[in-house]
């Protein structure tokens, strides 16, 4: 079993209280963290992390771009609570990933922040204890310590961007973004997605609307200035130039899904109306799913089917997999390693018969579809 380094030195100041001033922050005390330049000083970017970041964004920009006739996958646990189990799962995916790499490429999910449609716990980043003792100076370290391990296993990271902030923090570890269902119509999250160095997928909206998440595309890929925190943790104006990488998810709701033929086409129209590349990735969990993962598996072969007759507006598909099938709720007893503690995710049995019905898909794709240039 592999361990994570985690640096020991931390904020000295990192429990002490701040109260804003009166009238300022009447509902909230804050608490010093590192500052981004001061964390990737502790965990620099190393040289195998950055070859991965680097061949892992130009791979799944040519995919998207269509230039590249593999199917991209995102694939992962709903989210990452424990990161040896993490680590475990990055090993034994990177051997699937390299198995299957001429059809397919894999993409491992490192989601640290966590949104909820109501209250839970949200996230490795936000609460690495999972215990709402939220201490994000440890979290911080913890996530980029995780993702420094897989990148230097040479597996690319996708994660969901939620926090603002946090980018400065990890950004230079991804490969590929999201901007999830419950924010991908805020302002903030768009502007955010405008100056991000990799591709960003903008989920539809939970309650099933596509036309956000083009609207989401648009507004990304202009440029944009809005305020925010330079390296050094101080205010600045930042100033985009426009993402041109960002594309559509189809992940279904309010109990519907979204991830059949005639979906696909009308996200697709949706998306030449716009003047936009037609290329999506649709995600077999989530709306689309019901979270049920023993759905997903079902639903992820449905999207390899349109993948293997010829569809070549899906360039990806997004997967939600673990050590253990399932989830399970967090409570005083020991936790099952390797098994979700938000949305019930595929078993790594299950994952593994996914990837090869995928990667033969893809190959089926190549055979029927005109061929992209590899
Ligand atoms: O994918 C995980 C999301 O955070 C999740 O679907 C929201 O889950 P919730 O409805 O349990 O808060
Ligand atoms: C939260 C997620 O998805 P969505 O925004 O589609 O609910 C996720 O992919 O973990």
């Amino acid at each position: 079993m592999q361990s994570l380094h985690l640096p020991t030195e931390r904020r000295p100041d990192a429990r002490t209280e701040h109260v804003p001033p009166e009238g300022i922050g009447g509902r909230h005390r804050s608490y010093a963290t590192c500052t981004p330049a001061e964390l990737l000083r502790a965990l620099p970017l190393t040289p195998a992390a950055a070859r991965s970041v680097h061949t892992g964004r130009a791979l799944v920009r040519r995919v998207l771009r269509e230039e590249d006739d593999r199917l991209l996958v995102l694939v992962g646990p709903c989210s990452i609570h424990d990161v040896e189990a993490g680590l475990a799962y990055a090993t034994a995916l990177r051997a699937q990933a390299d198995r299957l790499a001429d059809d397919l490429a894999v993409v491992m999910r490192v989601y640290v922040e966590k949104p909820r449609t109501t209250v839970g716990w949200t996230g490795l980043l936000p609460d690495p204890a999972l215990d709402g003792s939220h201490d994000l100076d440890r979290g911080l370290r913890t996530a980029r310590s995780l993702m420094l391990a897989v990148a230097e296993q040479g597996l690319p990271i996708a994660t969901e961007w939620l926090s603002p902030a946090a980018p400065a923090y990890l950004a230079d570890l991804i490969s590929w973004g999201a901007i999830g269902a419950r924010t991908v119509e805020s302002q903030v999250h768009r502007q955010l997605a405008s100056g991000l160095p990799m591709p960003v997928g903008m989920k539809n909206g939970s309650a099933g609307s596509v036309g956000v998440a083009v609207d989401a595309v648009r507004c990304a890929a202009a440029p944009h200035a809005y305020l925010g925190l330079d390296p050094d943790g101080r205010p600045g104006t930042l100033r985009t130039s426009g993402n041109p990488d960002c594309h559509v998810v189809l992940r279904g709701g309010a109990g519907r899904p979204n991830y059949r033929p005639g979906d696909v086409r009308a996200a697709v129209a949706l998306l030449a109306a716009a003047g936009l590349p037609t290329g999506l990735v649709i995600d077999a969990s989530h709306g689309n799913s019901g979270k049920d993962h023993e759905r997903q598996a079902q639903v992820a072969r449905e999207i390899g089917a349109q993948v293997a007759a010829g569809d070549t507006d899906v360039r990806g598909v997004m997967l939600e997999g673990f050590l253990v099938p399932g989830r399970q709720d967090l409570g005083p007893g020991e936790p099952v390693f390797g098994q979700s503690v938000t949305d019930a995710c595929m078993g790594w049995d299950a994952t593994v018969d996914v990837l090869a019905d995928l990667a033969a898909a893809a190959r089926s794709r190549r055979r029927t579809a005109p061929a992209a240039a590899r």
